[in-house]
């Protein structure tokens, strides 16, 4: 992911160029300050009024730079944000369905969120503040250096000093705060399964239970947060403790270069007021530098959890479907659990193929090595003669359709839950509204196909759910057809005209699994077949009834 960051380099210059010059007028600002000291000590003040008004001139372009500094640098941010997200759920999308469904959705928010809010700040925000100290460091070694070289090695040993003691003293509150990071990935995470077991808690009364189990969480986070609250307060006193005495010690040693006639007394001020220039690097330094060499590891978990396991290299394109689908040979296990063995059958191009087994027999694993989900251990499927395995998986899913048990439904309008956003003719639409058995359904809708659906279909039923798919899979005119218990939800009737109209269309490969068996349509099938663990075996279609 760093190389992302890269993208925005030309921009971290700029911003910087521009910050380098801030920083100048700034130093600037502290030399015509000497100036106009100095000239106040001397008869008749020359030059008094000229370095007045050049002062008041080059505080108004300060206040430009520094107006310009922020905005560029929140656009480098904004960018730099923006292009690590995009890439981040780029490739999210980009991962083997089976290996991100392996994962909970929430260490992909935590990722996206806390993670990647932790690399704004400590990252990007910190190679900026630390780049920009850099540069005002420098500048001021130029601006001290011009009034004495003894006084700046002074002032450079108290400051590295100070910043090495400061950071000695912080180290104990970065740990923490990495502590503390860990428990808000974790508090995050539970808050997150809490609330979507939301209808299982209140129905079974377990409130009790969560709430003993989220006081311990959240006391627990609490309890890190005023830890660090604590010791913070304490470092920061004595930090600012040993900044007040050394620059009453570099207020001393200024002096007594004046009074010796080494240095004027404009250049004691100039001292003084760039000496937090020379310090706040060192100090800067210690608490960015941890932080930036902290996020290395955080973009080693982020790279980690985008990686496919899977390497397959897939070079075969399948342009077209034309004459079916086998399985020879093919073996898949859960770990040590092998749910389908030496399984060997041929389904046809515009075949109809209709699924039965027990629970737990194999169904939907069969069905995901269909899919692609998974590769099986031993074995090999074909489509069309070429191995699955080598055909890539864009190519692949285009001939699919698949109407699986739980049914995504976007928050959008039912045209747009049926169409997935494709420019589909209006007459295709209202086809698929028909067979899928869903002209009711839209006729009684407030706003018809405008009707918006809401929350993951919370305003509809599961019937009505299941008919949105199986007309979205209808639409999508893909040439094979994969329906994972796509009937349990509709009434017979309802069932059996929908069954029938897919089983009609004599353009599609249909494999449906499925408990319920249609009497009326059973000899639409060209095969049953039934799957039990690492068995699998045909049914004559005239003996079942
Ligand atoms: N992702 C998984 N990881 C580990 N084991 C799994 C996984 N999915 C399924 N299994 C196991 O594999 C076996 C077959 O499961 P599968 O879901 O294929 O059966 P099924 O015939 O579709 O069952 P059902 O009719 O109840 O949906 C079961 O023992 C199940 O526990």
């Amino acid at each position: 992911m760093k190389r992302i960051y890269n993208k925005t380099l030309i921009l971290l210059v700029a911003t910087l160029l521009v910050g380098a010059v801030a920083k100048g007028v700034s130093g600037y600002m502290t030399i015509l300050t000497r100036d106009l000291v100095d000239t106040s000590f001397l008869p008749g003040m020359p030059g008094f009024r000229e370095i007045a008004l050049r002062m008041v001139l080059f505080a108004f372009v300060l206040f430009l730079l520094e107006t310009l500094l922020s905005f560029v640098k929140g656009y480098y941010r904004k960018k730099t944000n923006v292009n690590l997200k995009m890439y981040y759920l780029e490739k999210i999308f980009q991962k083997n369905i089976n290996e991100f469904n392996k994962d909970s959705n929430a260490k992909y928010v935590s990722h996206m969120m806390s993670d990647l809010n932790t690399v704004d700040l400590d990252y990007i925000d910190g190679i900026f503040e630390l780049a920009l100290s850099v540069i005002s460091f420098v500048i001021t070694i130029v601006i001290i250096g011009g009034v004495s070289m003894e006084l700046l090695i002074i002032v450079l040993v108290v400051g590295a000093l100070v910043g090495f003691l400061s950071n000695v003293l912080s180290k104990p509150i970065q740990k923490l705060y990495e502590e503390r990071s860990g428990l808000y990935d974790k508090y995050t995470h539970y808050l997150q399964e809490v609330l979507s077991a939301f209808r299982i808690i209140r129905v079974n009364s377990l409130y009790k239970r969560v709430e003993k189990q989220f006081t311990g969480r959240s006391e627990n986070l609490q309890s890190k947060s005023y830890e660090i609250e604590k010791k913070s307060t304490y470092i920061y006193a004595v930090q600012n403790f040993m900044i007040n005495f050394v620059v009453l010690f570099v207020m001393g040693i200024s002096v007594y270069y004046a009074v010796i006639g080494k240095i004027t007394f404009g250049g004691v001020i100039l001292i003084l007021n760039n000496f937090s220039s020379l310090i706040g690097p060192f100090q800067r330094a210690s608490e960015l530098l941890p932080k930036i060499f902290s996020t290395k590891a955080l973009f080693k978990v982020l790279d980690e959890s985008l990686l496919n396991q899977d390497l397959q290299e897939e070079k075969e394109e399948l342009h077209s479907f034309q004459e079916g689908i086998s399985f020879e040979g093919v073996t898949f296990s859960y770990g040590e659990n092998k749910v389908l063995e030496d399984l060997t059958l041929s389904l046809k191009k515009n075949g109809k193929y209709l699924i039965v087994g027990p629970s737990g027999g194999g169904k939907s694993t069969f069905l995901k090595l269909l899919r692609k989900y998974f590769h099986p251990q031993s074995g090999s499927i074909y489509v069309d003669g070429k191995p699955l395995n080598y055909i890539t998986k864009e190519s692949y899913f285009k001939h699919l359709s698949n109407v699986e048990q739980n049914v995504f439904m976007f928050d959008d309008t039912v045209r747009n839950n049926l169409t997935l956003l494709k420019d589909i003719p209006e007459e295709k639409i209202q086809e698929a509204i028909n067979r899928a058995g869903l002209r009711s359904f839209v006729e009684n809708l407030p706003s018809g196909l405008e009707t918006i659906i809401e929350d993951n279909g919370r305003n509809i039923s599961g019937g009505e759910r299941s008919r949105i798919a199986i007309a979205r899979a209808l639409l999508n005119e893909s040439e094979i057809l994969i329906l994972d218990e796509a009937f349990q939800s509709l009434d017979y009737d309802t069932a059996r005209a929908i069954e029938k109209t897919i089983l009609d269309l004599p353009e599609l490969t249909v494999v449906n699994v499925s408990h319920i068996l249609i009497p009326e349509n059973k000899n639409a099938y060209d095969e049953m077949l039934y799957v039990d663990r690492k068995r699998i075996e045909r049914i004559p279609i005239s003996g079942v009834s």
